[in-house]
């Protein structure tokens, strides 16, 4: 039986526990009291306060078309490195020229390069592609206080959602190159090495620059974390540390280059599969 003034119908089943108004909503039942006392066409065509604009659905389809932007915009961008670091160190600091320095290379190697698109390191990757003639790329964050993209950027994409833009970083890159940096740094390092690590992306070059500053922190992973057995016995392997721009650059490329042969292989295997 079809209730027309609210779009429910009322599923009489021998069970009394269903035996009430049912709504369904695409692959959502909803029955008793959270069925809607208006028709989502209602809602639409109505006037209202708004607040459907904060609601999941909606932030669904903003996501997605916020891929939607971030796929559309860096189809075409060819071979391309990210390049994280900081958004605090300014210029005149040495690890500034080092980003410059690392971006330049990349250019010379044929690689576009990608970073958050802020101020600090990203800015120093941004200057040294720019200036070297390359694309350099910027991957912005909508953040509470205004920051806009630094001037360096020649392709600038900004994004509402952190896990969205991350996904370009990955997609794009044939590798990642981590400067010294904090929490934003050491989150993208991090998410760099599981996706390797769990087999998500294959041959993901991820090179630290600066041994100093890193360290620290590749002791810890291996005293603590590879003795108590909480990362595999090669893990912590898959960071490369290097303090030389250019060394980063060959390891990120060779790598690319590699990744680059094996699927060129796969792919004439495949067809040679086909035509027997
Ligand atoms: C805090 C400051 C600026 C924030 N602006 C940022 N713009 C774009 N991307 C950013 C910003 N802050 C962090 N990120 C991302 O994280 C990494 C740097 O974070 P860290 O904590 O400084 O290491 C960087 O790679 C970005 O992708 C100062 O004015």
């Amino acid at each position: 039986m079809t209730d027309h003034t609210t779009n429910h119908t009322t599923d009489r089943t021998a069970d009394p526990a269903v035996d009430r108004p049912t709504h369904q909503r695409g692959p959502v039942t909803l029955r008793g009291q959270l069925v809607p006392a208006t028709t989502t066409d209602e809602r639409l065509l109505g006037t209202d306060d708004g607040a459907w604009v904060h609601s999941d659905p909606w932030r669904v389809l903003r996501i997605q078309s916020e891929f939607v932007e971030g796929f559309g915009a860096l189809a075409d961008l060819g071979p391309a490195v990210s390049v994280f670091g900081s958004a605090r160190i300014r210029e005149g600091d040495p690890e500034w020229a080092l980003g410059e320095a690392v971006a330049r290379e990349l250019v010379d190697a044929g690689y576009a390069v990608i970073t958050g698109g802020g101020p600090g390191l990203m800015e120093a990757a941004n200057k040294g592609a720019h200036e070297a003639g390359g694309v350099s790329v910027g991957l912005g964050i909508e953040l509470p206080f205004e920051q806009g993209m630094n001037p360096y950027v020649d392709l600038g994409v900004n994004f509402r959602y952190f896990f969205v833009r991350k996904t370009m970083f990955v997609k794009y890159a044939s590798g990642f190159i981590v400067l010294p940096g904090g929490f934003g740094t050491l989150d993208e390092l991090f998410e760099a090495i599981t996706l390797v690590q769990t087999g998500k992306v294959r041959q993901f070059p991820i090179v630290l620059v600066g041994t100093a500053f890193w360290s620290g922190l590749i002791d810890w992973l291996r005293s603590t974390l590879r003795e108590r057995g909480l990362v595999g016995t090669h893990d912590v392997d898959l960071l490369q540390v290097v303090d030389d721009p250019a060394e980063a650059v060959r390891l990120v490329t060779r790598a690319a280059a590699e990744l680059a042969r094996q699927e060129r292989e796969a792919t004439s295997e495949a067809a040679a599969e086909g035509a027997e």
